[in-house]
């Protein structure tokens, strides 16, 4: 991943529905209004209000807020099935506002493909055929578009179901004959309008980690819309919180979950168990005599919870190792100080000699990547 060298690039975005809609945000009288007076004195509604951040290549970004936060709005300005009102946007550094119908139509088809909720598959149509049909419709010859459909079938589990209609899948399936043809064009991004929610629990979980297996095979850049934190948490790498057309928080789920920006942060992810977003690398110190030797191995990004599990079964600090090489140790009181929300500094005096968390990161830890998560947020 590289933060300097974004997929997507969004400054000072607007999308304001109503009349004479480019007065809002050129005008800091009506852009300072709230949604209610902004509706009032004007009749229009900013569902995307002053929003600036960078999509890095590779990662998962999640957009997450309640309905009508201005999530699926923000993503189709993207690919300009919603046209901004102002701002600027740009792929892989090239200007999206300026581009042709030419352009924007190849920037759909072959660089920035969407799955939807509703999977738009053509009823009479094989899932073979519906997963060739992006494909035909960019002009690749029957033979080669079989090929490639097959292979990305397989890939998102369907193997066997080529010839099915889709009124004989299960919802889960459809969903998965969708992905598969946002896949079968080979984009370089895949945007996800909240693809699972009408999908039943089970099913859902089970295509969530589809995605999220897919992404650690591919690396594929995703944008994801979730108005349900937990799969936001599960799935983003970072993830941006909507209200009211603005994003309110930027973050990876733990800074979200550690550190909100503000009380309707706080209220949103009040009940998320810090233990099992935390990763134990925020619950370490060093170690001291024979701590070095003993307990539980764990890799840095094992969860808190992991490792109060790993305490538990054995009777002493566990041990964080990457590469073979002894991170620091994370002992009950440190992990306990996640649970209870407290920086691991607060973590009390039996942490042992060495005073606890002294000199570790602390939960609101000076990681270089947070710096940059914190840049592109608009309040
Ligand atoms: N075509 C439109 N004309 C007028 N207002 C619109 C239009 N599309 C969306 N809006 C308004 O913009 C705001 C943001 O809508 P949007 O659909 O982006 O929200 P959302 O977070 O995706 O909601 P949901 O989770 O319910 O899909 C809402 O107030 C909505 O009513």
């Amino acid at each position: 991943m590289d933060g300097h060298d974004p997929v997507f690039s969004v400054r000072g975005l607007w999308k304001v529905f109503g009349p004479k809609a480019e007065r809002v945000p050129a005008d800091p009288q009506y852009a300072s209004l709230s949604p209610a007076e902004l509706r009032e004195r004007t009749g229009c509604t900013a569902a995307v209000r002053d929003v600036s951040f960078d999509v890095r290549r590779g990662e998962v970004f999640v957009v997450m807020g309640l309905s009508g936060s201005g999530k699926s709005t923000l993503v189709r300005c993207l690919t300009r099935l919603v046209e901004p009102t102002s701002g600027e946007l740009a792929m892989d550094g090239e200007d999206v506002l300026a581009m042709d119908r030419t352009r924007l139509r190849e920037l759909r088809r072959h660089r920035a493909a969407m799955v939807f909720q509703h999977f738009g598959l053509l009823p009479h149509r094989t899932v073979l055929d519906n997963v060739a049909y992006g494909l035909e419709i960019q002009g690749v010859g029957k033979a080669e578009r079989r090929a490639r459909a097959r292979e990305v079938v397989a890939k998102v589990g369907l193997a066997g179901l080529e010839d099915r209609r889709p009124n004989q899948l299960s919802g889960g399936q459809q969903q998965r004959v969708g992905l598969a043809r946002a896949l079968a064009a080979d984009p370089e991004v895949l945007l996800f309008d909240e693809p699972f929610s009408a999908l039943d629990p089970l099913i859902r979980r089970d295509i969530q980690e589809e995605v999220a297996r897919l992404h650690r095979e591919e690396g594929r850049t995703m944008v994801f819309i979730t108005h349900d934190l937990a799969e936001a948490l599960k799935l983003g790498d970072r993830i941006a919180l909507m209200r009211d057309g603005a994003v309110v928080q930027l973050g990876t789920p733990e800074e979200i979950v550690t550190r909100p920006a503000d009380d309707y942060v706080r209220d949103f992810v009040r009940d998320v168990p810090r233990e099992q977003i935390v990763p134990v690398s925020r619950a370490m110190r060093p170690a001291i005599g024979d701590e070095a030797r003993q307990g539980a191995v764990l890799a840095p990004d094992a969860t808190v919870a992991e490792g109060i599990a790993a305490v538990a079964r054995e009777g002493v600090p566990a041990r964080v190792m990457a590469d073979g090489e002894l991170l620091g140790v994370a002992d009950h009181a440190l992990l306990l100080a996640v649970v209870a929300g407290l920086a691991p500094a607060d973590a009390g005096a039996d942490s042992g000699p060495a005073g606890g968390a002294a000199g570790l990161p602390d939960a609101a830890g000076a990681d270089p990547e947070s710096e940059q998560a914190t840049d592109a947020v608009t309040a």
